[in-house]
């Protein structure tokens, strides 16, 4: 709590001239409010019994320009506080912000989305309400003070009776203070935690609603409102027990004070007008002490969040900007992976060792399994994170030494999700390049092959993307995405499974853009689609975040036995029409899959002509666990996850599949319940083949039937 007095008074001082005024302003009103009550003594003992009738008219005047002065001060002081809060407001609103954007990725895996945005909603809201009550609660405790001594000046030992008792006033907050204090902190993490849920809940609706979860989190969220409820409570009572001891305790000492000054007066010890004087001072005592602890608990909330905002302030970035470093010359020679290992946490390493030169001008592609550890060589070239060990080197110079922004401000980087902010078309590409003109931002357009779209839209480059882009199509945004990168003119161009998660057709037509764009620049692709892959002049194939092979398409197809040859045949061998809604698939390709192993070309080839091509967009669930099945379905393109009910209910994922994996071979013998449930990471496209056909098929080799039978238990 003191910390939180030493923050806010850190804060004023900053704007000493405005504070100094301030207290100027409110000792005035102050001086005004004291002398209101003490005025009985003046008017009864000094004028009204002693019938000086020219000493009345000037205390009464004195009075009414007491209160004109303390009226007009305290306009001029409402007015000169509403700026110089909202300024301070508005600072801790700048400093919070400009923390975020300094603070690193691993912090924002670490910290839930709405726990971050709750420190803005709740925490700052609590501390903007307090400070806006700062001049009251002034007012009040430097009242309560002053008060205090005037009941000294006026009967000494009825103030003693009355300060003794003070501390009656203060039993409640000495007993509950911290108790409200720890609860209003825990009140405001179950907040943060609440928000953090909604939100997950908001981006999970297609999830949410594909597998029919809304029950289960419509019953967890009443888990959370049981504890919530109970935490609002404990918090609410504690400060209405501040409350309501406080008032007791004003009252037992007011009553106290009457008695006995009644009694002094009575034996002529105390004068009338000392004595109402007395009674004035009490009241306006008590209700300053009211005050003060209704304004207790906006003080503990915005102590608690003030808390909160510190512990956001004092985050330090796992990789520092280094701003004052050396800038990173022109890039101009190679890129230099040196012996780097990488863990995002201690139990895995996500890379392992990884040594590596991409010269300047070429195209270097990294291939594997999912969780191989492609994205993480993309966080560590764009610095997103450090490597524990070993370094990464442009030109030869470790990143770690040099500023990060000459880093950044050299690469441009298209994403799989391409992040579009609610603004104009324009400005999205612009991001890429604030200074940028309207012509440059045309040519990026031109370049991504989006100029022609945009301006045949209503509001042409004004058009507005909606939120997350979402009015544009997953092509459109990608291709804004492609030119809000080249926009910066970029030395190197980075490409996270930029055409991923496309339709075919979409995809085949931007892959031409890419190469358009790509040709002659240094680019680093990362893509599970080997056939992105095959133009670069090296491949790495990472496994378990090593380098298991590297080369060229023709070098790597050369190796017998080697992972990227083994990948190519499983993600070659079908046929995808230019829409991509047709799948042909040869019979040399089905033959690889272990359930068609044993079949001759012409049976092969029989059941190729019996696959259905299927096309899903993402977020799509395909198989339920349970359903029964009688479909057998090949990945054409695209990636699936394969989940499995564990014992809370939840869904665990078992893995990730993608082109050219398959899944349900059984289905084709047995009609038996789907052991997990399939769902679309991306757009995907299936060739399925149903049991029925199968079956009819199978009927010319039932040696074949036999054998698969007893292959599949
Ligand atoms: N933020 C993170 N925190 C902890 N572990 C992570 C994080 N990101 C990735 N990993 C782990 O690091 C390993 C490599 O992940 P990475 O994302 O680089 O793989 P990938 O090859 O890009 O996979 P995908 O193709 O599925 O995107 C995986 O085991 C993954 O679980």
């Amino acid at each position: 709590m003191f910390s939180f007095v030493r923050l806010l008074c850190f804060s004023f001082l900053q704007y000493k001239l405005q504070t100094t005024l301030l207290l100027a302003a409110l000792l005035v009103e102050l001086a005004f409010e004291t002398f209101m009550p003490l005025s009985y003594k003046f008017i009864i003992d000094l004028a009204i019994v002693p019938q000086q009738y020219n000493l009345l008219l000037l205390i009464l005047s004195l009075m009414v320009s007491g209160a004109l002065a303390s009226v007009v001060v305290g306009m001029y002081r409402d007015r000169m506080f509403a700026s110089l809060g909202s300024r301070i407001v508005t600072n801790y609103y700048k400093q919070l912000f400009e923390k975020l954007q300094s603070l690193s990725t691993d912090f924002f895996h670490r910290m839930g989305g709405g726990d971050i945005v709750s420190r803005f909603n709740n925490d700052l809201i609590s501390i903007d309400t307090f400070i806006k009550l700062i001049p009251y609660a002034l007012l009040s405790i430097l009242g309560l003070i002053l008060n205090v001594a005037v009941l000294f000046v006026l009967q000494w030992q009825l103030a003693l009776l009355a300060v003794i008792g003070l501390p009656l006033c203060l039993i409640g907050p000495k007993l509950f203070g911290q108790k409200a204090y720890d609860a209003s902190y825990q009140l405001k993490e179950e907040q943060a935690s609440i928000a953090t849920t909604v939100q997950e809940n908001v981006s999970a609706q297609p999830v949410i609603k594909a597998f029919g979860l809304q029950p289960l989190m419509i019953g967890r969220f009443a888990d959370r409102m049981l504890q919530y409820g109970k935490l609002s409570t404990r918090s609410s009572f504690l400060n209405f027990l501040i409350d309501r001891t406080t008032n007791l305790g004003t009252m037992i000492l007011n009553l106290m004070t009457i008695c006995v000054g009644s009694v002094l007066a009575y034996y002529g010890i105390l004068s009338i007008g000392s004595l109402l004087a007395f009674s004035a001072i009490l009241l306006s005592l008590s209700y300053l002490v009211a005050a003060i602890t209704w304004l207790a608990p906006q003080f503990i909330e915005a102590t608690s969040g003030m808390q909160r905002v510190r512990e956001l302030l004092d985050e330090q970035p796992s990789v520092p900007s280094n701003e004052q470093a050396d800038h990173l010359p022109h890039f101009e020679r190679d890129i230099e992976f040196r012996n780097v290992t990488f863990a995002y946490s201690p139990e895995q390493r996500s890379l392992n060792g990884i040594s590596l030169t991409i010269p300047k001008g070429t195209f270097a592609a990294f291939v594997g399994a999912s969780g191989s550890g492609k994205s993480t060589i993309i966080n560590l070239l764009m610095r997103f994170y450090d490597p524990q060990m070993g370094s990464v080197r442009y030109d030869g110079t470790d990143i770690r030494q040099i500023a990060l922004p000459s880093l950044r401000s050299q690469i441009g980087i298209v994403f799989q999700e391409s992040f579009l902010f609610r603004s104009s078309i324009r400005e999205n590409i612009r991001l890429g390049k604030p200074e940028a003109s309207d012509e440059e931002v045309m040519e990026a357009a031109r370049l991504a092959e989006i100029h022609d779209f945009i301006v045949s839209l209503p509001d042409g480059y004004d058009t507005d993307v909606g939120e997350r882009g979402g009015r544009l199509s997953g092509g459109q945004r990608q291709r804004v995405a492609i030119a809000r990168a080249i926009i910066r003119g970029p030395a190197i161009l980075i490409l996270d499974e930029a055409t991923s998660a496309l339709d075919p057709s979409t995809e085949a037509a931007i892959n031409k853009t890419l190469q358009q764009i790509t040709a002659a620049r240094t680019v680093i692709s990362v893509t599970h689609r080997l056939a992105s892959a095959e133009h670069a002049d090296c491949i790495y194939v990472l496994n378990q975040g090593e380098i298991a092979e590297q080369g060229s398409h023709q070098e790597l197809l050369k190796l017998p036995e080697g992972r990227y040859k083994q990948s190519w045949t499983k993600q070659t061998g079908f046929d995808i029409s230019e829409d991509g809604y047709h799948v042909e698939v040869s019979s040399g390709r089905l033959k690889l899959f272990p359930i068609f192993s044993e079949m001759d070309e012409s049976l092969l080839r029989d059941i190729s002509h019996f696959f259905v091509t299927e096309s899903y967009a993402k977020e799509r669930t395909i198989i339920h666990e349970g359903d029964l099945g009688d479909k057998f379905y090949i990945i054409v393109r695209g990636k699936v996850e394969v989940l499995k009910k564990n014992s809370t209910g939840t869904n665990d994922r078992l893995a990730v599949l993608s082109d050219g994996d398959f899944f349900g071979e059984v289905a084709l013998l047995r009609n038996i319940p789907r052991t997990a449930t399939i769902h679309t990471l991306t757009p995907v496209v299936f060739i399925t083949l149903q049991r029925e056909f199968f079956q009819d098929l199978m009927k010319r080799a039932p040696h074949l039937t036999t054998f698969l039978e007893s292959r599949s238990k």
